[in-house]
């Protein structure tokens, strides 16, 4: 089994030059150069010629970009500097039907954002397009959308927050939780990260570097974890060699959904190491 993480995804700015320096040499799985939100409209064209730079550059992972929204003035040519100067994946902001997804015949995965409620209703669609990546949650957006209030648990968005979960995992693409906006704040990042791991989000989106080792951390796999798999796929194939569809392992229920998880999360240990 191969797998490639996408624990951490990291914004930056397209205005920020040190940003965009910086963001080469911090260990996130993949970085995602941002057109849209972070930067503001007198800038749009500025950060667009960074970016075009800084993808020519080496980076150790994969380089997305954030283009503008489909509709505004930047949008097209965000989407044709990026293809042209070889980017890995687009990330397209308020997706909101499956439609508007197909009609871009990309060449490049796309990586469609879930930050609004039409964009929640219709989420399991929009990733089960050809070329979908993955769904990435826009909580601000969404929060601001909804009229709900910050809440410790994120209680308002859970209902969003799983249907992104359902949708992505439904269509085999990867649900890639939102960002934590207190950079200050390690603990409650730490605790957002656990809530999105047990929810079932395969990484999470971060905007500093602080954030960047505590996501990869709370998003992958221990030594003691991978550890744990190989002896429960060990304890399995002992099982399969007896004949038997089921066993115990250390006092628990073994069945080929529990072999497969420990064979997934052993494969993302693998893939980090590398
Ligand atoms: C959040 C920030 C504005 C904080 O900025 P600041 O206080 O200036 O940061 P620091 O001084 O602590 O920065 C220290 C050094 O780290 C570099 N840095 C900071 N952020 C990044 C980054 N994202 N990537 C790479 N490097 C970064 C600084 O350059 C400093 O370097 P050095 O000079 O060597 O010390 C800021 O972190 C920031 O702008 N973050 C990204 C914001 C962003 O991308 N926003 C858009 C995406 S989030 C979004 O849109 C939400 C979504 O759509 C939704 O709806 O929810
Ligand atoms: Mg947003």
């Amino acid at each position: 089994m191969s797998v490639k993480p996408y624990r951490s995804m990291l914004y930056v700015p397209g205005d920020k030059p040190r940003a965009l320096e910086k963001a080469r040499t911090l260990g996130a799985d993949a970085v995602i150069l941002d057109l849209e939100d972070a930067v503001a409209p007198e800038h749009k064209e500025d950060a667009r010629s960074n970016v075009q730079a800084a993808l020519k550059e080496n980076w150790p992972c994969p380089v997305l970009v954030r283009v503008n929204g489909l509709g505004t003035r930047w949008e097209h040519q965000d989407r044709e500097m990026a293809l042209l100067a070889g980017v890995d994946g687009l990330v397209l902001p308020k997706v909101e039907d499956a439609r508007t997804v197909q009609d871009l015949h990309l060449r490049v995965p796309l990586w469609a954002m879930i930050e609004t409620p039409a964009g929640v209703l219709n989420a399991a669609a929009i990733a089960a397009v050809p070329g979908v990546a993955g769904l990435l949650v826009g909580a601000n957006d969404l929060a601001r959308a909804l009229r709900s209030r910050p809440h410790p648990e994120r209680l308002p968005l859970l209902h969003a927050l799983s249907a992104v979960v359902l949708s992505a995992r439904a269509a085999g693409k990867l649900p890639i939780d939102a960002v934590f906006n207190d950079v200050r704040d390690p603990e409650g990042f730490a605790r957002e990260c656990e809530q999105g791991r047990t929810l079932g989000f395969a990484g999470k989106t971060v905007i500093h570097p602080a954030q960047v080792e505590a996501a990869n951390a709370a998003f992958g796999v221990t030594d003691a974890q991978a550890q744990a798999a190989r002896e429960l796929l060990d304890a399995w194939a002992q099982a399969r060699q007896e004949g038997k569809s089921v066993t115990t392992h250390a006092g628990a229920l073994v069945e080929q959904m529990h072999a497969d998880g420990a064979a997934e999360h052993l494969a993302l240990w693998e893939a980090a190491q590398r």
